[in-house]
């Protein structure tokens, strides 16, 4: 199913899937078979089972958990193709160290990178389970993200065996979002789908809604498959499907008709909504300006949910980076700590709480401190049991429990007092305070940082932890309301197939800092590189592609109210250029004056 944006391709998977319990669940349920259906995040799998009711019948789950789910069972396959990886890695190594102008310095780092991975090879044969977590460890067995999405296609290619279990346990496999599903997953379940004429694949996407690097795109069919279209869209007011048609023109010239309707008295009526384009300069007042554009919105529109910060309200402000939403919600040094320069590792990892300097934090310290003083012993208790080191049975041995629990308790509440009443406490000392008195158990990568005086020993962002151990407290608070989504705040990329009723996409190109995207240069109001016009002449994608795309996604998740708000360098050179682009009706753009 190729379809555009609110088009109905989710809303029509979960039909197909309540379709076959009816009519086909009885003789499926015997078989023993199942039905799958693989969605892009955790969220749209809660989304669909919520919608589906949860059965056995029914298989709902990432694509990373179905990959594994088909390959955990086969221990030694997975242990031959991690050798092959790591034999990759050793071969990458050597080819560098004998380059001619490899330097010593990198020469002694290669030497030790080879020896560890030759020690993680030898390790290989010993594992006896291999499990799958968020990053991989290879001699303690675990796998990560992305040797899932390798290891799984590449078995299913090698082995008939593979191919035919998964056909007969899966007789319908649907893929939503399949623009953004990796080419050698789409691969693999073609070549599955191609042999095995009992299997049903289906994939649902949009290929203008691709907005990964990494997804297939459009789904070439097999030889007989079907390809279903459907041309309406029944999300968008009639407003933003004219600006989403519009932002599409260019793209693949799809344009969709009807927009959404309501019923009053049993009458449809169309909904026409609003969209705005506001042009503002791009200044130190952007926080300022974007409570004003949603105070203007909410008098223009007569809803005063514009102004809410509570998700529950529907109101999303989207963000291509989350350097605003940091600034607003009072974290900018910690993400900056985090982000700037960083290895990728820490500013993806900024991003959901995962990044090792900040795990102890989000995942231990910081509830630990909210339960205590929420008085939540339970909460206390279990989590000491299981990551205090002066709860191990075997320091416990011979100590009288009640007085290691009081001492216990006393640096508890110096961490509470610490976090929560000491002006200008910093990450640091909340660190120091947890590793001096052994109330958690804290990554070793943290001793080259917390000493006296902390020397680069050349570990991947090392100026970046020391930077963000002088963040205060105050800023991991208001992190921990971010990453908790408790703001309305969300990225251009974290939203693709929801929908809201306030939508308001924040463009700010002088924040970006990556090259993939850039508004200025969609809007025509920075000019394209000799890179870009390159690309574009020789029919490549370029990123006037990928920013039209992202900004397509944003705009179409609005079921009301639509207002796009640019920061731009130059305001009446850029209104200009965005005029001229015909994107929005002329009389939508506005201005700062406009704001009052
Ligand atoms: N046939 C229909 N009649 C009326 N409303 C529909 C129909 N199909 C879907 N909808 C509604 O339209 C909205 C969008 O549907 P859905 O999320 O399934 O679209 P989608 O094509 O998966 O969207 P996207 O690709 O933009 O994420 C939802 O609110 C859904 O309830």
């Amino acid at each position: 199913m190729v379809a555009g944006a609110g088009s109905g391709k989710t809303t029509s998977l979960i039909k197909a899937i309540a379709h076959l319990d009816e009519t086909r669940g009885p003789s499926l349920r015997r078989a023993g078979q199942q039905i799958a259906c693989i969605t892009y995040t955790e969220v749209a799998v809660g989304e669909i089972s919520a919608d589906v009711g949860v059965s056995p019948l029914f298989h709902i789950s990432t694509i990373h958990s179905f990959l594994w789910l088909l390959i955990r069972p086969f221990h030694s396959d997975i242990a031959a193709w991690v050798a092959t990886r790591i034999e990759e890695k050793i071969t990458a190594r050597r080819a560098h160290y004998d380059k001619p102008r490899t330097q010593t310095k990198t020469k002694a780092r290669l030497e030790q990178e080879i020896s560890d991975l030759e020690a993680e090879l030898g390790a290989i044969g010993r594992v006896e389970k291999f499990v799958y977590g968020t990053g991989s460890s290879y001699a303690d067995g675990i796998l990560g993200h992305d040797d899932i999405l390798k290891l799984t296609p590449a078995c299913i290619a090698a082995h008939p065996l593979l191919r035919r279990l998964v056909a007969k346990r899966f007789p319908y496999i649907f893929v939503d979002e399949s623009q953004d599903t990796n080419p050698e997953v789409v691969g693999a379940l073609q070549h599955i789908g191609g042999e095995h004429s009992g299997l049903c694949v289906g994939f649902f996407g949009d290929p203008m809604q691709r907005i990964y690097m990494s997804g297939a795109g459009a789904v070439p069919p097999n030889d007989g498959w079907a390809e279903i279209t459907k041309p309406e869209n029944f999300r968008c007011p009639t407003s933003v499907l004219g600006v989403i048609n519009a932002i599409r023109v260019p793209g693949d010239g799809l344009e969709q008709v009807r927009g959404r309707t309501i019923t009053v008295d049993g009458i449809e009526h169309s909904v026409v909504g609003t969209t705005n384009l506001f042009i503002l300069p791009a200044d130190a007042e952007r926080s300022a300006r974007l409570t004003a554009v949603r105070r203007w919105l909410a008098a223009e529109t007569g809803d005063d949910l514009w102004l809410s910060d509570v998700r529950e309200e529907d109101v999303r402000l989207l963000v291509l980076v989350h350097r605003m939403a940091a600034t607003r919600l009072g974290f900018p040094s910690l993400y900056a700590a985090l982000n700037d320069r960083a290895p990728v590792s820490l500013s993806e990892g900024l991003k959901d709480g995962t990044a090792w300097p900040l795990r102890p934090l989000v995942q231990q310290i910081l509830p630990l401190v909210v339960a205590a003083r929420a008085g939540d012993r339970f909460t206390v208790m279990s989590t000491l049991r299981s990551e205090c080191p002066k709860l191990e049975p075997e320091r416990l041995h011979g100590q009288a429990v009640a007085s290691v629990l009081a001492a216990l308790q006393q640096s508890l509440n110096g961490l509470v007092a610490l976090m929560e009443e000491e002006p200008g406490a910093t990450v640091r000392n909340v660190l120091t305070h947890v590793r001096d008195n052994d109330l958690l158990r804290l990554d070793d990568r943290f001793n080259v940082h917390l000493v006296a005086e902390p020397v680069d020993d050349g570990s991947s962002g090392f100026e970046n932890v020391q930077a963000y151990l002088e963040c205060s407290v105050d800023e991991l608070w208001a992190y921990r309301r971010y990453y908790n989504e408790e703001s309305p705040f969300a990225t251009h990329h974290g939203v693709k197939g929801a929908q809201f009723e306030r939508v308001l996409v924040v463009i700010d190109d002088e924040e970006a800092g990556f090259r993939q995207y850039s508004y200025g240069k969609y809007f025509e109001y920075i000019p394209l590189s000799e890179n870009d016009e390159a690309r574009i002449a020789a029919g490549e994608e370029s990123v006037l592609d990928r920013t039209r795309r992202l900004f397509y996604v944003c705009c179409s998740r609005a079921m009301k109210d639509l207002a796009v708000v640019a920061f731009v360098p130059d305001v009446p050179a850029a209104r200009a250029a965005i005029i001229e682009r015909s994107l929005f009706p002329e009389a939508v753009i506005r201005s700062v004056e406009h704001l009052g």
